[in-house]
């Protein structure tokens, strides 16, 4: 059965490829990301394809401009109905702003895409976030800082590393949606991810969604791989349901 928490990274260059992995993982996967590569490889048009299947898309082209661009451009990403988009917490307060009254500007129906600010990105070690950006303080304290902007601008949720979740949440509380890349399970490659976690111990610490692509679209067999994944997840999820009860 599908994991609703489970998005799907598809990174590759042609909509026949994304066609293909679509059609082997989605008993498994419950979302699926379009990012740049596929985006500025396709165009906008590809969106129509998962709108008419009915697959729920993170757009995710990460905006990060002066405000006036952002809030146009943002409505226009929200006017393809996708369930979320993201911006650049970089951008600042103002931008953020603005790329919220753009989403409620394209909103379809009423219903605006989840606004998700894009925090430190999960490819950065703090060795080379203090040594190649220069920057002097920890990863977590910019996360948490960017995250806390981020809600006080109104958006719905961050991107950011599964190891930043518990202060996320502190500042922001359990509501506020986290979108978790950097996951590897144990029999994947780190490749340039820096900041990872296991599906299990992302899920355990709190993430709402985890993405995943490599992992599972770069194996010889995506769907076994996805089925491993959504396996891995699904444990995990049927604890918090016990726990619960
Ligand atoms: O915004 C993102 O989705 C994102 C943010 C971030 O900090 N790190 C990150 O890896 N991503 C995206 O998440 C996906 C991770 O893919 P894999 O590393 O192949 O699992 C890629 O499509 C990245 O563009």
């Amino acid at each position: 059965m599908a994991v609703e928490k489970l998005i799907l990274a598809l990174d590759v260059d042609t909509l026949a490829e994304a066609q293909r992995l679509v059609s082997l993982t989605a008993d498994y996967v419950g979302m699926y990301k379009v990012g740049m590569q596929l985006y500025y490889s396709c165009g906008p048009e590809l969106l129509s394809w998962f709108r008419q299947n009915n697959l729920r898309v993170f757009l995710d082209l990460k905006l990060h401009d002066i405000p006036n661009t952002v809030e146009q451009a943002s409505r226009v990403l929200a006017s393809y109905g996708v369930e979320m988009f993201n911006v650049h917490a970089a951008g600042g307060p103002i931008m953020l702003k603005a790329a919220l009254a753009g989403a409620q500007a394209g909103a379809v129906a009423g219903k605006r895409p989840l606004l998700l600010a894009v925090t430190v990105l999960t490819s950065f070690s703090q060795s080379e976030w203090e040594a190649t950006l220069g920057q002097k303080e920890e990863i977590g304290q910019r996360v948490q800082a960017w995250a806390r902007l981020a809600r006080q601008c109104g958006l719905d949720g961050v991107v950011a590393s599964s190891r930043e979740l518990p202060l996320i949440q502190q500042a922001c509380g359990p509501e506020f949606v986290t979108v978790i890349p950097g996951i590897r399970p144990l029999w994947a490659a780190a490749g340039d991810q820096q900041r990872i976690m296991t599906p299990a111990q992302a899920l355990r610490a709190g993430a709402h969604y985890l993405v995943v692509g490599r992992p599972i679209t770069g194996s010889a067999d995506p769907r076994e791989a996805a089925r491993r994944v959504a396996e891995e997840m699904a444990e995990v999820l049927a604890e918090g349901g016990k726990m619960r009860c």
